[in-house]
């Protein structure tokens, strides 16, 4: 039997569980100055808040990326929802088919994102990305509604709690021009710099594992970083994601002098080909959240040998149901599982940390932003403790919106002139450097 793409006719549902209003808030979230191979991130970075109420009063939280091509496909997708029960979620895909229709801004299979250095860049992936926050949305009002967790509704947790690791960048003390609200990190942008934020993401945190974005500046410079962690945190599991910068030789030199001390080293170049000839090179596992981000581009990699571990993101492969069937396929290929992150707030924070839960075979510790973002529209943030994250079993995601915050965040996403509505890395970067331009692959 095929599913009806034309009519997602709602499936029976007892009526407090169907949908009456749908609420969409988009917010611009402070960013610190960190740098990636694009740029640096803006002042402010926009995320989607979604908010869904059903007959019999229960509430839910999504958030999604807050770009402008984002919030044109949520729009038609909030109206469309009213009036379907939060229990459809296998109906969803094919509503937002349905009702979204294609973004101009998807411009093609080969097409990388811009902003967020997340693979390729279709109309699917989008779509996607913005249903997985209606999603979780659903998720959390279904569980308010049943007085159970968000992981019991995905079949139950097989862990009490759920390990990220530090996520280390090269950054500025300050946003060029002065922009954006100061934070206490300072400045780190040699390994000394790199290592005193390590240790203050162990001591404040408890991280025990610590990924570098790289693709900053030139390999051997990244590499000493590394090396100075090794030293630092020895025997601790290291990673580095130059995000595809590298050419093939280049990924196989870092690999060899660095496949001592690393648990795997993420996208070092760019495309399913460079990193099937990076892969054959050496034993180190190669870890993406680019080259594989699509249901289409599994086969492909997987019988290539081009990864070996998926760095799993519930927002673009379209739901936390989804995330368990990308981790169903990975576990199929003996291929790892772990988790990547944009910047985001507490409520996908939270949303994580749930499928997480139920992923029997998750490899290795999750990435996180979290601890960069000091702003959150919770009332309470999600605190880590041990590195840990302690998976809730309060109804729904157990998170409570804060709304005298997120009105504030509101606020300054309505006041920006639209400069900061959308992700671009390589235009907070001109900001300090006018001539930059996005720089191609291999940069080195
Ligand atoms: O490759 C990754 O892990 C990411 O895409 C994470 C983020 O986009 C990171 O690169 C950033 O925010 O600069
Ligand atoms: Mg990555």
């Amino acid at each position: 039997m095929t599913a009806d793409r034309a009519t997602p006719a709602a499936p029976t549902a007892p009526a407090d569980l169907v949908l009456t209003e749908v609420r969409l808030t988009p917010v611009l979230i402070a960013d610190p100055p960190l740098l990636n191979t694009q740029g640096v991130h803006q002042p402010h970075t926009p995320r989607l808040i979604i908010e869904v109420v059903t007959a019999g009063g229960a509430t839910g939280l999504g958030e999604t990326y807050g770009d402008t091509e984002y919030l044109e496909l949520a729009r038609p997708l909030a109206e469309a929802m009213i009036g379907r029960p939060v229990t459809d979620l296998n109906g969803l895909p094919a509503l937002a088919a349905r009702v979204c229709g294609d973004s101009p801004a998807a411009t093609g299979a080969d097409a990388v994102d811009a902003g967020g250095l997340r693979g390729v860049r279709t109309a699917d992936k989008l779509r996607l990305s913005v249903l997985s926050g209606f999603e979780v949305a659903c998720l959390d009002a279904w569980g308010h509604a049943t007085g159970l967790p968000v992981h019991a509704l995905l079949g139950g947790k097989v862990r009490d709690r759920v390990e990220y690791s530090a996520y280390l960048f090269y950054r500025w003390a300050r946003h060029p021009g002065g922009r954006g609200e100061p934070d206490d990190w300072g400045a780190a942008l040699d390994p000394a710099g790199i290592v005193a934020q390590a240790r203050r993401f162990a001591d404040t945190y408890g991280f025990t594992s610590f990924k570098l974005k790289g693709g900053v500046y030139e390999p051997a410079r990244e590499v000493a970083a590394v090396r100075a962690l090794a030293a630092a945190f020895p025997g601790r599991p290291l990673r580095l994601d130059p995000n595809g910068a590298w050419s093939v030789p280049v990924s196989l030199e870092v690999a060899h002098e660095l496949r001592d001390v690393l648990e795997y080293l993420e996208d070092p170049a760019s495309g399913t080909a460079r990193m099937a000839e990076v892969a054959a090179g050496t034993d180190l596992p190669l870890a993406t959240n680019m080259c594989v981000t699509t249901f289409d581009e599994i086969a492909e990699a997987f019988t290539r040998g081009a990864v070996q571990v998926v760095l799993a993101d519930h927002h673009y492969w379209g739901g936390l149901r989804n995330t368990r069937e990308l981790a169903a396929v990975c576990r199929t290929f003996g291929v790892g599982l772990s988790m990547h992150s944009n910047t985001h707030l507490g409520i996908s924070l939270a949303a994580m940390t749930h499928v997480a839960a139920t992923v029997p075979h998750l490899d290795y510790a999750c990435d996180t932003h979290y601890p960069w973002q000091r702003e959150d529209v919770l009332t309470e943030r999600l605190a880590f403790r041990d590195g840990h994250l302690n998976v809730s079993d309060a109804p729904g995601l157990g998170v409570t919106l804060d709304r005298d915050r997120l009105a504030a965040l509101h606020r300054r996403w309505l006041a920006d002139d639209g400069g900061q509505r959308v992700r671009d890395d390589a235009a907070a970067m001109r900001v300090a450097d006018p001539g930059w331009v996005t720089p191609a692959v291999p940069r080195w």
